[in-house]
């Protein structure tokens, strides 16, 4: 009941905004964590959303941000971090004559969440579902069975021509759809069972930063004042 109304409020949005207005969009790249910056406005009213800043580029975003114009209204991760809004299932994050939906896609973390664009042409998926991968489940409470789970049922059962939009891709690669990450992820196409054990034994190094990234991002990006 919970999906069948999120569907019906996401395309009375998307009539109300005035279906068809294109809406602007940016991927940024940061190579060091090879992470994508999303920039996603409405060139009417210029309200302006910024999804998995990373602090290195941030400058860079804010100059976008002012050369394009636009008004940020928010920025920022999940995962029960310090923020000024905490966003759960199921809530909409309106900019302009645009929304995003939240689905709660935990496994990688917790606090996991992939951003829907309310007429479901593109999904922000995060570090849940990567192109032909997806997130690593070793660390950060991570839990590979509920990773799969929420990828099946919040991410695969979007319209085959969703954009898939990741946070990270290690390959070069920049989009995909839910038309090809159900067939040709090498993961994701795995019985529950099997995607577990292919988790527990990817023996990844860490990433980068990460013991800097993890405890800035529990301040939403706020760092620590130097000693
Ligand atoms: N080989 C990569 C590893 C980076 C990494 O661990 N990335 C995370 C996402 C950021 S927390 C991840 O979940 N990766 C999944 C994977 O299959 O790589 C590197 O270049 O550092
Ligand atoms: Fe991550």
């Amino acid at each position: 009941m919970a999906g069948l109304a999120l569907r019906v409020a996401g395309r009375q949005l998307s009539q109300r905004g005035g279906s068809g207005a294109p809406i602007l969009l940016r991927q940024m790249f940061e190579p060091e964590s090879c992470t994508y910056t999303y920039l996603l406005g409405d060139r009417e009213s210029r309200e302006a959303i910024l999804i998995d800043p990373v602090l290195e580029t941030a400058p860079r975003d804010a100059q976008l941000v002012r050369e394009l114009g636009l008004r940020l209204l928010y920025a920022g991760q999940s995962g029960g971090a310090q923020a000024d809004l905490h966003i759960d299932e199921g809530d909409s994050i309106r900019f302009g004559r645009f929304a995003l939906e939240t689905r709660a896609s935990p496994g990688h973390t917790p606090g996991c969440v992939t951003f829907v664009l309310n007429d479901h042409s593109m999904a922000f998926t995060g570090d849940a579902l990567l192109i032909r991968g997806c997130g690593r489940t070793d660390f950060q409470q991570g839990c590979a069975k509920t990773l799969y789970h929420s990828v099946h049922e919040k991410i695969f059962t979007l319209p085959s021509d969703c954009l898939i939009y990741p946070a990270h891709d290690y390959h070069g690669l920049t989009v995909s759809t839910v038309e090809e990450e159900p067939t040709l992820n090498p993961r994701l196409t795995l019985s529950c069972e099997e995607f577990v054990k292919v988790m527990d034994n990817l023996n990844l190094p860490k990433p980068k930063q990460i013991d800097i990234a993890v405890p800035a991002n529990m301040r939403c990006g706020v760092q620590s004042p130097p000693s």
